[in-house]
């Protein structure tokens, strides 16, 4: 069966096998020597583990050096069974599922098999527990009974009775011995008193062959190599499943780690951190109002004598700028939430339904906190944005107010002339929207408030129509912009005052918030990489260390017949199980998490469609856990990680 022919191998220059060769045939073969004699290394070139040596090893005839990956696992799984002196085998798992393991690379696993081989061996009644619980002989059982469901033609023993005691080790060799009446069985051993005439023995001394068998082999049995030999995905769940049962500590470690992770990459990528000082913004438009934002656009004002950062304050001499064309330049502007003209009127009367009412005069222009119902007047039609005050008066709903027309009747100052003087217009105009026209101001440290009840905000079309009927030639008429942002707001004023136009506003105090919120950002924007950046270095790291833990799990895979490839896909399978737990565990437990997050980075971290970014960042850095095992399973060296032995 195996024929090995001038075979030598050095280490570091010196030969652990010099130039040997023997054959060996069916039954009982013992490898003896001294330590170091080269026992273990002569099993691993016979079992194919090292295929970098000089000479040839053939197997029925195939040269073990040229045995492809595909092939090895093939060998591993129908055709050479491992005993080893630590058993190697998956402590967590129960005897049977344990016995089951080469199985999983078959379509079929014969459960009544392993049954059966379990009672010949006669740990049939250990069959559900746990190998960890085993004593030493029993161990060694189990691992007997593993390899022998891959019902092999060989069975490779390295020193597999050194860690049992003389009674249980004479046991394991009788079985053994049994066991090598239909098959190879090939024993490194140090314990010479097993060996019986019927053995053949192959010594060494320090890597030359002392004796070999007497029985030359000339004939070889043929080799079929054509079974079905992979791991199904049904099958890569069901070890998932047993593997999880058995390390379901680890598994949890890992779902949490793959959540936590997702959830750190969600604020980074949300950007909810720098969204915090939006806060602060929002705090001053509770006490000054939504008219924070508002840019107000005047033909002529008095100032205080210049542009010096005090326009908010009541001016006091005469300064005319040119405001044509400014309504049509940013009334579609993105920046702009909505345009709202400045007419004052006097004296106002709305008809409707043939009821009249007087609206009282309050002197001022008017005034627009934020809409409280429906939308700002378009250039389409004669349309008109009410006080809410008026709606009151009405006695109907702000919604109910909307799409009702009402004839609006007045006076409006016509200044052209240098003096006011008063004049009668009026325009029929549907109710597009009701507007909160509170106004808030400071006054001696405190903010008190009042309302403007005769802001009428008209569309263009409307409003042009109402001058012309006030025999106003100037057209340009003053309007305010309400910018979408404090960051809007300040651009907008820059442009204005770039254009030589002096706005009014409130800009001292939104500047101050635009400055400290650009700062927050960036500054947020640092923490929000190093929390992504830490907590994809976290999975890494736990998946490299549980990775690399595993190397031994791996390896006794590997004997078993399974090639990287079926490790990659069991790998798949059980990122993918804890993918799912732990987005699982992240929609449950959101509510948790947002009181976690609003303690740290004062966010709400899930609201709205963020909940489910973070399934999608889960599985993101799932596929760095993924990546981090493979590398763990492709560093795993068979020998390396199974042999604990004298070395
Ligand atoms: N991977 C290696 N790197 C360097 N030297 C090695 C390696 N493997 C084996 N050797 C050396 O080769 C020689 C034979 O080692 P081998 O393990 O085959 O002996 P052994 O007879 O199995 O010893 P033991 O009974 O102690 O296990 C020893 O001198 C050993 O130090």
């Amino acid at each position: 069966m195996f024929e090995i022919k001038n075979v030598s191998k050095q280490y570091n220059g010196e030969f652990a096998l010099n130039n040997i060769s023997f054959s060996i045939a069916k039954g009982m073969n013992f490898i003896v020597g001294a330590s170091g004699s080269g026992k273990t290394t002569l099993l691993k070139i016979i079992s194919g583990m090292e295929q970098d040596f000089d000479g040839e090893a053939y197997y029925c005839g195939k040269s073990v050096k040229q045995l492809t990956p595909s092939e090895k696992s093939y060998y591993y799984n129908n055709i050479f069974g491992f005993i080893w002196q630590d058993f190697n085998l998956l402590e967590d798992l129960s005897v049977l599922d344990n016995v089951l393991l080469p199985q999983y690379l078959k379509n079929n696993q014969s459960r009544k098999n392993a049954e059966s081989i379990l009672k010949d061996l006669k740990i049939s009644d250990l069959a559900q527990q746990k190998v960890k619980y085993l004593s030493g002989g029993q161990k060694q059982r189990v691992a007997i009974a593993r390899e022998l469901m891959k019902n092999p033609r060989v069975i490779i023993a390295d020193e597999p009775t050194s860690a049992l005691d003389e009674k249980t080790a004479k046991v394991t060799m009788d079985i053994l011995k049994a066991i090598s009446k239909k098959r190879t069985v090939i024993v490194v051993t140090h314990n010479t008193h097993f060996i019986d005439h019927t053995s053949n023995v192959i010594s060494l001394d320090k890597g030359e062959l002392v004796t070999s068998p007497q029985e030359v082999v000339t004939t070889t049995e043929s080799l079929k190599y054509d079974q079905r030999h992979s791991l199904s995905v049904k099958n890569a769940f069901a070890l998932t499943k047993s593997t999880i049962r058995s390390k379901w500590g680890r598994f949890g470690v890992s779902a949490l780690t793959l959540m936590v992770a997702g959830v750190l990459c969600l604020t980074t990528v949300s950007g909810a951190i720098g969204d915090s000082s939006q806060g602060e913004f929002d705090k001053l438009i509770d006490t000054y109002g939504e008219g924070l934002k508002d840019i107000s656009v005047v033909g002529s004002f008095m100032s205080a004598g210049g542009t010096d950062g005090k326009q908010e304050e009541k001016p006091n001499a005469n300064v005319t700028q040119n405001i044509g064309g400014l309504y049509a330049k940013y009334v579609d502007d993105k920046r702009v939430d909505f345009i709202a003209f400045s007419q004052a009127f006097n004296d106002i009367k709305v008809t409707m339904n043939g009821k009249e009412f007087s609206i009282p005069s309050t002197g001022s222009a008017p005034v627009i906190n934020k809409l409280v119902a429906g939308k700002m007047p378009t250039d389409k039609a004669n349309e008109v944005v009410v006080p809410d005050g008026f709606v009151q008066t009405l006695g109907i709903s702000n919604e109910q107010a909307i799409g009702k027309e009402i004839h609006f009747s007045s006076k409006i100052y016509n200044w052209d002339t240098g003096e006011p003087v008063l004049k009668d217009a009026s325009i029929t105009a549907t109710i597009v929207g009701v507007a909160d026209t509170t106004v808030y101001y400071e006054y001696e440290g405190k903010v008190s408030e009042y309302s403007v009840t005769d802001s009428f905000f008209f569309s263009k079309v409307a409003l042009d129509d109402l001058r012309r009927q006030a025999e106003m030639k100037n057209e340009n008429i003053n309007f305010t912009i309400r910018a979408k942002t404090p960051a809007d707001m300040i651009s907008i004023k820059d442009e204005l005052n770039e254009a030589g136009i002096v706005p009014l506003g409130r800009f001292e105090l939104v500047e101050d918030i635009v400055r400290l919120n650009a700062q927050t950002i960036e500054q947020s924007g640092s923490a929000n990489a190093i929390i992504g950046i830490l907590s994809v270095v976290i999975v890494i790291a736990i998946f490299l260390i549980t990775g690399f833990m595993r190397t031994r799990e791996f390896a006794i895979y590997k004997v078993s017949g399974f090639r990287n490839l079926h490790l990659g896909l069991l790998n798949l399978t059980e990122r993918m199980t804890e993918t799912v737990t732990a987005i699982l565990v992240m929609l449950i437990a959101s509510p948790l998490i947002n009181v976690a997050t609003k303690g740290l980075f004062s966010i709400n971290l899930f609201h709205s469609n963020l909940l489910f970014t973070g399934v999608p960042l889960i599985a993101l850095v799932a596929v760095a856990a993924y990546f981090t095992t493979t590398i763990a399973i492709l560093n795993t060296h068979t020998i390396k990680a199974l042999k604990t032995g004298d070395r």
